[in-house]
């Protein structure tokens, strides 16, 4: 896969860097700040053209460079002839900073005087590095209460850049936050996300640092070869359990993902659909069923149960030597140190099931998301999907991407089954498990987007097809 540098999710270190990388080719800090500022002044002004008649944009400008964004852009809103004033927490105290302030040439006002249209928040950018004060704390969210609409520049002041955490006990709500240069990890992370409507970037010139995260991208499809036939296409074989519905919901999500053959092998099949190839397999039968050379992937944990017969399915599965998609059941059965070799296999766990592996394997549970899902993938092999409103992907060797914010509708029942049905279809098709899990993410938001509102998860497997369509 390639990426473009607007698709890296950047740590404040590797921001940092960054920048440093654009200084050593000759570009100064000023004229970073210049391109920052001026970009994000398009997205306030075009912001602004909304806001009520007569009520201008108010910037709020802290002492570092996010503060000196703010002057390039209360200055760019003023050279095109918007109504602008600054509210100034402190005096600048950088020297790029200092330089923005010192070609501005609109005025400059007491906060309890600034109320409007706009309020865009310079307050602090990457450079937080401690809990908001309760002085800063009350400016910012009192300015918010007397603005119509709040704009947050690269973050909202008061989140933590790498982990998305608050660093203040309450955040106004943003229409927009503009991540400039690069995103941060906490574009992607709860609870910072759930600051902002919308996000968007603003580019000053970063190049692609091959170490750092993605976010996870468009897949680039294509319809089968012209001598394509089922088997060569991928075939999926579900290991259904206890509870047949969740297999079956899987299957249908693999059917409609590009998988040529979808097999489920469970202990009972009735109200299988007459275009599911549904096998009666017994536990004691299961071995034989896996070891058709043909398999591409095996899909094991949706429905399975958790109960003796639960575990000898899922032995079957790993001893299959088969590229495997663990989920849900499948995953509450996973132990070290048997299960720590799971290379080639993709692990989906939600929230409880990620505490549940991390408790298992001995792991931390204090750290942020990613290091969290990182670590479970390194201590188990596996492709992880740390699911829920900030989905994070892990691999073993250290890669890690972050999934853009999704319809808040998935959380319904189900809709983890269809989200392992589209990872099992992706792999079989794909044979890497990264790009597989990257796929079926990217896939299962789309779906979502377009199944709507108030879906069930049926719906959402329904609405793979399009979403692969879009692909293509
Ligand atoms: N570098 C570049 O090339 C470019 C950077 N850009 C922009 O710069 C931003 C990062 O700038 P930055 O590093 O100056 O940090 P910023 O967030 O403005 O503030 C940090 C200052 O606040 C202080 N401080 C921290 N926490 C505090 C607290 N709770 N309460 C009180 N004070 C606190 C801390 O100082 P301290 O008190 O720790 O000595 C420091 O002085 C980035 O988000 C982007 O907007 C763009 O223009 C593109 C080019
Ligand atoms: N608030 C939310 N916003 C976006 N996606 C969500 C949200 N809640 C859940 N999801 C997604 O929905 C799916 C739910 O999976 P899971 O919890 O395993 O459900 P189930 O076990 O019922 O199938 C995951 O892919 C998760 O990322
Ligand atoms: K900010």
């Amino acid at each position: 896969m390639i990426f473009a540098a607007a698709d890296q999710v950047l740590t404040v270190s590797q921001m940092v860097a960054a920048e440093e990388r654009l200084m050593t080719a000759g570009t100064d800090v000023h004229e970073l700040m210049q391109r920052a500022g001026r970009g994000a002044a398009k997205y306030v002004w075009r912001t602004s053209a909304g806001a009520r008649q007569g009520y201008g944009v108010t910037v709020l400008c802290g002492p570092g460079n996010n503060g000196g964004d703010g002057y390039v852009i209360a200055e760019a809103i003023r050279e095109r002839g918007g109504t602008v004033q600054v509210v100034a927490a402190r005096d600048p105290g950088t020297d790029a900073a200092k330089r923005a302030a010192s070609l501005y040439r609109g005025p400059i006002v007491g906060a309890v005087h600034a109320r409007g249209g706009i309020l865009v928040d310079c307050l602090f950018g990457s450079g937080l590095n401690r809990p908001l004060s309760d002085e800063f704390e009350a400016l910012l969210s009192g300015l918010a209460a007397r603005h119509d609409r709040a704009i947050a520049i690269d973050v909202p002041s008061g989140i933590d850049s790498d982990t998305g955490a608050l660093l203040a006990g309450k955040l106004p709500h943003y229409a927009l936050c503009i991540a400039l240069g690069a995103w941060k990890r906490a574009h992607f992370l709860m609870p910072a996300m759930a600051c902002w409507d919308l996000a968007r970037l603003v580019d000053i010139g970063a190049a692609r640092d091959v170490a750092s995260a993605i976010a996870v991208g468009k897949p680039v499809l294509s319809a089968p070869a012209r001598d394509a036939h089922k088997y060569r296409r991928g075939l999926v074989v579900v290991i259904g359990g206890a509870m047949p519905g969740a297999a079956l919901l899987a299957s249908r999500a693999a059917a409609h993902c590009g998988a040529g053959y979808v097999k489920l092998v469970a202990r009972d099949v009735a109200g299988a659909p007459d275009w599911l190839v549904a096998h009666e397999t017994g536990d004691g039968d299961l071995a034989a069923a896996l070891a058709d050379d043909r398999i591409a992937a095996l899909l094991v944990g949706p429905g399975l149960g958790r109960d003796d017969n639960a575990r000898a399915r899922l032995n079957a599965g790993l001893e299959s030597g088969r590229h495997l998609v663990i989920d849900a059941d499948g995953l509450m059965l996973l132990e070290a140190p048997a299960h720590t070799s799971l290379s080639g296999a993709i692990l989906t766990p939600h929230y409880g099931e990620m505490l549940w592996l991390e408790r298992h394997f001995g792991l931390a549970t204090d750290a942020a998301k990613p290091a969290r899902a990182l670590a479970l993938a390194e201590a188990t092999g596996a492709v992880v999907v740390a699911k829920g409103p900030d989905t994070v992907i892990a691999g073993p060797g250290g890669q890690l991407s972050f999934a853009s914010s999704a319809p808040s509708w998935l959380s319904v029942a189900g809709t983890g089954d269809v989200l392992a049905g589209l990872c099992a279809a992706r792999l079989a098709v794909t044979v890497d498990a990264w790009t597989a899990a990257n796929e079926a993410v990217w896939l299962h938001a789309e779906a979502a987007r377009r199944a709507g509102p108030a879906f069930h998860a049926g719906d959402l497997a329904d609405a793979i097809r399009p979403a692969l369509e879009s692909c293509l």
